[in-house]
């Protein structure tokens, strides 16, 4: 049986530059990892589609799916729910490989308590004034749910401490490189613990 994937989860406030950064990783050629895709009860934002940018789903339905246990975690934010669909992302790491999820910090630290193994990276930005640019320059939210992000946003990033990392998005090109050292290194760090492990299995088998 293949070893199990490894679980990558990436939040940081909104605004921040998660989905860019990620598509970034995603849109490399050397990129080998599987994105789960959340489910949501937020409208789509033009030119989002159902399936790719998330699963687009009734309050209704959203609910349906936590109490029937569907959920590795999710979180209200900002008036909507977000969550991420369980069934995807422990078929994909049974199948050894390896799961990104972008998620907030609430969500983050449910994932964090059940899988305590997985990569925890904190993507932050410059300064709050650049969050506060970054919002408006994107014109998908409305003034009122961009100073709703803004003040989730102190909250959220005094949750950085409880990450394995911390990764400042000045720049998408390096904070893309920082991110993928990072994954490097993790994956380094379980394939050279797990010969050793398996040698000392080995040695008690004699
Ligand atoms: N807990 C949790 N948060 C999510 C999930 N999917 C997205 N989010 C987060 O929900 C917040 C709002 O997402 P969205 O409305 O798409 O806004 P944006 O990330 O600012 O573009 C962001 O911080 C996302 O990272 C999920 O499955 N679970
Ligand atoms: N390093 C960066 N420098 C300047 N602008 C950025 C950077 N990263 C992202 N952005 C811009 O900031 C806005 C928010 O990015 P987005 O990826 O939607 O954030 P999030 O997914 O964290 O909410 C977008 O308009 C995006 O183009």
């Amino acid at each position: 049986m293949a070893n199990r994937g490894m679980l990558i989860v990436l939040s940081g406030p909104s605004g921040v530059g998660k989905g860019t950064v990620r598509k970034a990783i995603f849109d490399s050629n050397d990129n080998d990892f599987q994105y789960s895709i959340s489910m949501t009860t937020r409208k789509p934002r033009p030119g989002e589609v159902n399936g790719v940018d998330y699963f687009f789903v009734s309050k209704e339905e959203f609910e349906h799916h936590i109490q029937t246990g569907g959920m590795l975690e999710y979180a209200k934010y900002v008036d909507n729910y977000y969550g991420t669909p369980l069934k995807y992302v422990n078929d994909t790491l049974d199948s050894g490989k390896d799961v990104f999820l972008e998620i907030e910090v609430n969500g983050a630290m449910q994932v964090r308590s059940k899988c305590p193994d997985g990569v925890f990276i904190f993507l932050t930005p410059p300064d709050l004034d650049e969050l506060k640019q970054r919002l408006i320059h994107r014109g998908t939210d409305s003034m009122e749910v961009i100073n709703k992000r803004i003040h989730k946003a102190f909250g959220e990033i005094q949750m950085m401490q409880n990450y394995d990392y911390a990764v400042v998005n000045d720049e998408v090109p390096k904070a893309v490189e920082k991110i993928k050292d990072i994954i490097r290194t993790e994956r380094l760090r379980v394939t050279r613990v797990m010969p050793r492990y398996l040698e000392m299995l080995g040695d008690s088998e004699k």
